[in-house]
């Protein structure tokens, strides 16, 4: 499935957060979305899934016109995995994990074998079997995010969105949680911070500056010491990383 977001423009009070952004996903790859804070990626997330209504742009997954098309219809194609995920009321890991199936579903339709065997392979495939009857409100941080991820699994989406999807995460949970949504091979738009696993993870990259596309290309061509230094005001130089023998980066002030 193909994502397609074209002039996107988000106007918040009197400041233009995202200015005539153009994005596109292709068939199952996996795309980073990388920036200084406040740079405008989580606005362009939220407008791309429908959290806020843009000014302006349209967003395709393959022919279907998500600004157009009801919440519903969209979560059977689209998964998200937020920023924030706090909640009020709380529910078991495995109650979480099931809401993942709520666009499946009919009106107050009941849980069916399928459902749980698919909630049980979320679970397994983010390393929460041992968690499924525990409360929600009661998992560390980096527990809930997995959570969320399950969840999202469990929407069996044939697109995912995931916004800074490894803060709270230990390092190697986050090399789990990347290795785990890259092997879902969907199509996949994540805002990334980390610019060695944005390196490792993503096919191609985009990376915003005040609210626009700065540049946009495979890794190697984006994450160059001259654009690293000129996104964020740092000094920057690359390296090949012994350990990963991929792009390393070492940065100062
Ligand atoms: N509801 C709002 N009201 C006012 N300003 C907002 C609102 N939402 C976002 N902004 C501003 O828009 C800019 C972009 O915010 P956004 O969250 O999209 O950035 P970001 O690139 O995701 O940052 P980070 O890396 O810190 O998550 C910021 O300056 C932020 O303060």
């Amino acid at each position: 499935m193909e994502l397609t977001a074209k002039e996107m423009q988000v106007r918040i009070g009197k400041k233009d957060i995202v200015k005539n952004v153009s994005i596109q996903v292709k068939n199952r790859q996996f795309v980073g979305l990388i920036g200084p804070n406040g740079c405008g990626k989580s606005t362009l997330l939220k407008s791309i899934y429908k959290s806020l209504v843009p000014q302006k742009g349209t967003v395709y997954l393959d022919d279907l016109d998500v600004l157009k098309t009801n919440e519903k219809k969209v979560s059977q194609r689209l998964g998200v995995v937020g920023q924030f995920n706090e909640m009020n009321f709380d529910l078991t890991v495995q109650q979480m994990v099931m809401l993942g199936r709520t666009p499946h579903k009919k009106l107050l339709e009941s849980d069916k074998a399928e459902d749980m065997a698919i909630v049980e392979e979320a679970l397994a495939r983010t390393n929460l079997l041992d968690y499924k009857e525990r409360s929600y409100l009661s998992l560390s941080g980096g527990e809930k995010q997995r959570v969320i991820l399950a969840r999202t699994i469990a929407q069996q989406p044939k697109f995912m969105i995931l916004d800074e999807p490894t803060n709270h995460l230990d390092i190697r949970y986050q090399l789990e949680i990347l290795t785990c949504v890259k092997g879902l091979d969907i199509g996949v738009l994540a805002a990334l911070h980390d610019l060695e696993m944005a390196a490792h993870y993503c096919d191609y990259l985009y990376a915003m500056k005040h609210g626009e596309v700065y540049a946009h290309g495979t890794p190697e061509e984006v994450l160059t010491p001259e654009n690293i230094e000129a996104l964020y005001q740092i000094k920057c130089k690359t390296y090949i990383n012994p350990v990963t023998n991929g792009l390393g980066f070492a940065y100062g002030l």
